[in-house]
C-alpha cells in the first residue's frame, strides 16, 4: 500500500487560543495546509495493537464521553509512525458540534468536519504513569480520525447505545470488549503528522499528533445520539428546572394579585 505519509511543516494557528500558555508556539488544534505537507519516507508504518478486554468504562465528563481502557499493562498499544517509542491507549473521546457544518478541531485546508476522534496514548517506555507523560515533550501520541456524516458505522453502534444512560455529566457506566480498531479508517498509513499540544486544559505542548487522511462515516442519527448528551449534571437539570417554575409561580401570583 501507497505508505503515503506526511510531515507537516508549518502550523497555522487556527483559532486565538488562550494566549496564557507558556511558551505557547506548539498549540493545537491547528489547519493543515495540505499543499504545506511533505513527504517524510523515513516514517515507518503505524502498528496498532489493541486489546478489547482492556476497554473498562464510559463516562460523561461535561464536554465529551471518554472511552476509557486499562493502562496498567502493555496489552493496548500503538507504536511505529513517527513514534521512536511504544504507547499505551488510555483512552478515546470525539468532538462534534451542534449541526454538521462544524465539530472537528482540526481542519483540512479550512474544511472542518462534523466531528472527530481522538485515541489518547501515552509513552510507557519512558513514564510509568499517564500524569507524568501528559507532562512531557515526548510523553503523548494522539491518533486524530474525522467523522463525515453518511452510512451507519456498525461498530459505533454499541457505543451509541451505551450513550442513553451518560446522559448527563458526571455519569459513568461500566463499557467492556470494544475494539477502538473498528473505528480506525482503512489505510492507517495515510496520515498527516506534527508536534502539538493538548486541545483542551491544560494544553501542554506534549503530543505527537497523528492526523489520518482518510476519514470514518456515521450515521446521521449516530451523530444525532451525541448530541443528545448533556452536559448539565442531574442535579443542575432539577435546579433549572425548579428556577423557570418559580418564575412561573411568581408571575402567576402577581396575575392574580392585579385581577
Ligand atoms: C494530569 O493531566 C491530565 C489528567 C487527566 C486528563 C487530562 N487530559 C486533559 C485534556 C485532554 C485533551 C486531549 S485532546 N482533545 O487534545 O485529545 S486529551 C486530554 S487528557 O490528557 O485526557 C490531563
Ligand atoms: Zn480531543
Amino acid at each position: 500500500a501507497c505508505s503515503s505519509k506526511y510531515v507537516l511543516s508549518h502550523m497555522h494557528p487556527m483559532w486565538q487560543g488562550p494566549l496564557a500558555v507558556p511558551g505557547g508556539d506548539r498549540q493545537s488544534p491547528i489547519d493543515i495546509v495540505v499543499r504545506k505537507s511533505i513527504f517524510d519516507s523515513e516514517l515507518k508504518p503505524l502498528v496498532t495493537d489493541y486489546d478489547p478486554d482492556t476497554c473498562q468504562q464510559i463516562w460523561n465528563n461535561g464536554y465529551s464521553f471518554l472511552v476509557e481502557y486499562d493502562d496498567t499493562t502493555d496489552k493496548s498499544t500503538l507504536r511505529g509512525g513517527p513514534l521512536q517509542d511504544k504507547f499505551r491507549l488510555c483512552q478515546f473521546h470525539f468532538h462534534w458540534g451542534e449541526s454538521n457544518s462544524w465539530g472537528s478541531e482540526h481542519t483540512v485546508d479550512r474544511k472542518l468536519f462534523p466531528a472527530e476522534l481522538h485515541l489518547v496514548h501515552w509513552n510507557s517506555d519512558k513514564y510509568s504513569l499517564f500524569e507524568e507523560a501528559v507532562m512531557e515533550e515526548n510523553g503523548l501520541a494522539v491518533i486524530g480520525v474525522f467523522l463525515k456524516v453518511g452510512k451507519r458505522h456498525e461498530g459505533l453502534q454499541k457505543l451509541v447505545d451505551a450513550l442513553p444512560a451518560i446522559r448527563h455529566k458526571g455519569s459513568v457506566v461500566e463499557f467492556t470488549r470494544f475494539d477502538p480498531a473498528c473505528l480506525l479508517p482503512s489505510n492507517i498509513d495515510d496520515y498527516w503528522t506534527y508536534h502539538g499540544s493538548l486541545t483542551t486544559p491544560p494544553l501542554t505542548e506534549s503530543v505527537s499528533w497523528i492526523v489520518m487522511k482518510q476519514h470514518i462515516e456515521v450515521s446521521h442519527d449516530q451523530l444525532a445520539v451525541f448530541r443528545s448528551l448533556l452536559f448539565t449534571s442531574a442535579e443542575e437539570e432539577v435546579q433549572k428546572s425548579m428556577e423557570c417554575f418559580k418564575g412561573t409561580r411568581l408571575s402567576l401570583g402577581s396575575f392574580i394579585q392585579n385581577n
